[in-house]
């Protein structure tokens, strides 16, 4: 085996009195632009992560190439169209993240050494250049986290994957450390339960039920034992043990099948078409899975379900926002993120 010599030294500007410890926030990532050619990019390098997809043989090659990446970008950006932020000209995945790496670093800026940045997964801002950009301030320790409360190997550890990889560039790497999930810590629970009870409160219907949408995955990534079926299940519970609501008032569903095999059941979209069919009137939906909302809350669950729920029958809808930036979304962060930091600051 031939081994590769890490030859990149990536120094400092200048090296400050006392090295710096860095935090790097990591989220999903998004397309640059709302049209096809940047959802195709995009879409490109998501799919083509054997952590996303595991089997990325012949077959899926052709149909990536072939068919998903030939139609796929041309529809999804219609729906970026419908969320982006057009002020910035970014989705809003991207706004929110920067402005939780911001509000993190106002709440922590009594702590000279730290420095904070935020990154994606997928495309841009990437992680390589917020793990070069802390170096560059003098960061010798880095905390990287996976913004995502409950572990995946298609989120979480390709997240690691990729720090994996930039620091394996380095001849003289930071010392790394990464947040552990935290579906079921009191603060995120905490923060999920002021969210919801704030948002009930300002709607003018009382909803009969809430569902809890998470993001879907196979059902066999989960027969192999990826665990995140679990933490959903974990979160949903410890929810309802916080609301004092049983499973026929909080119900947990999985969203956003993708592809012709089996997906963690139930579906959120059949849920909704069932329930209105069964006379349920007035709902409200929360999408704890995921820390700021995105293509994936802001049009899948907040337009495509509600008008499913709507047209069989239903009559009332609200969509629950994520945490984003909002202080109960900042506690969770920053008691994540001073946890984990013990010992360095
Ligand atoms: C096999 C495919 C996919 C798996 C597994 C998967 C897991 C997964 N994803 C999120 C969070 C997000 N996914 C988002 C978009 C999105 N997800 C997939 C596919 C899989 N996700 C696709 C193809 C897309 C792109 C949109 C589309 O073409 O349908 C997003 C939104 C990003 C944005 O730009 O707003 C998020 C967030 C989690 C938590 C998860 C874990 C199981
Ligand atoms: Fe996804
Ligand atoms: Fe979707």
């Amino acid at each position: 085996m031939t081994a590769t010599v890490p030859n990149e030294t990536a120094k400092p500007a200048a090296a400050p009195a006392q090295p710096r410890v860095g935090v790097l926030l990591v989220n999903l990532g998004t397309p640059d632009t709302a049209d096809a050619p940047g959802v195709r990019v995009y879409l490109k390098e998501f799919l083509s992560d054997a952590r996303v997809i595991e089997d990325q043989g012949l077959i899926w090659q052709l149909v990536l190439n072939g068919i998903i990446l030939r139609s796929r970008p041309r529809t999804k950006a219609l729906d970026y169209r419908k969320i982006w932020n057009n002020e910035r000209n970014e989705s809003p995945l991207k706004t929110i993240t920067r402005s939780q790496a911001d509000k993190l670093a106002a709440a922590l800026s009594d702590r000279a050494h730290l420095v904070m940045d935020w990154a994606m997964r997928y495309g841009n801002p990437s992680i390589k250049a917020g793990i070069d950009a802390l170096i560059a301030k003098g960061c010798d320790r880095i905390l990287a986290v996976p913004l995502y409360p409950q572990y995946s190997a298609s989120t979480s550890a390709t997240v690691c994957d990729e720090v994996f990889r930039v620091l394996a560039r380095l001849r003289n790497q930071p010392t790394l450390r990464v947040t552990p999930p935290y579906y079921e810590d009191e603060a995120y629970i905490e923060a999920l339960a002021i969210s919801i009870e704030t948002h009930l409160a300002t709607l003018p219907f009382k909803p009969e039920l809430i569902v809890a949408s998470f993001h879907g995955m196979p059902k066999s990534y989960v027969d192999k034992g990826d665990p995140y079926q679990s933490h959903c299940i974990a979160t949903t519970a410890a929810l309802r043990r916080r609301l004092g609501m049983d499973e026929t008032r909080l119900l947990l569903t999985f969203q956003s099948r993708f592809g012709n095999d089996e997906w963690l059941q139930p579906y959120t979209d059949k849920t909704m078409e069932r329930l209105a069919k069964e006379g349920v009137r007035r709902i409200a939906v929360v999408t704890p899975g995921f820390s700021t909302d995105c293509l994936e809350t802001l049009e899948e669950i907040a337009q495509e379900n509600a008008e499913i729920f709507k047209h069989n029958g239903g009559e009332q809808f609200s969509a629950i926002p994520c945490l984003n930036d909002s202080d109960p979304g900042m506690d969770v962060i920053r008691t994540l993120v001073l946890r984990e930091l013990q010992g360095w600051i």
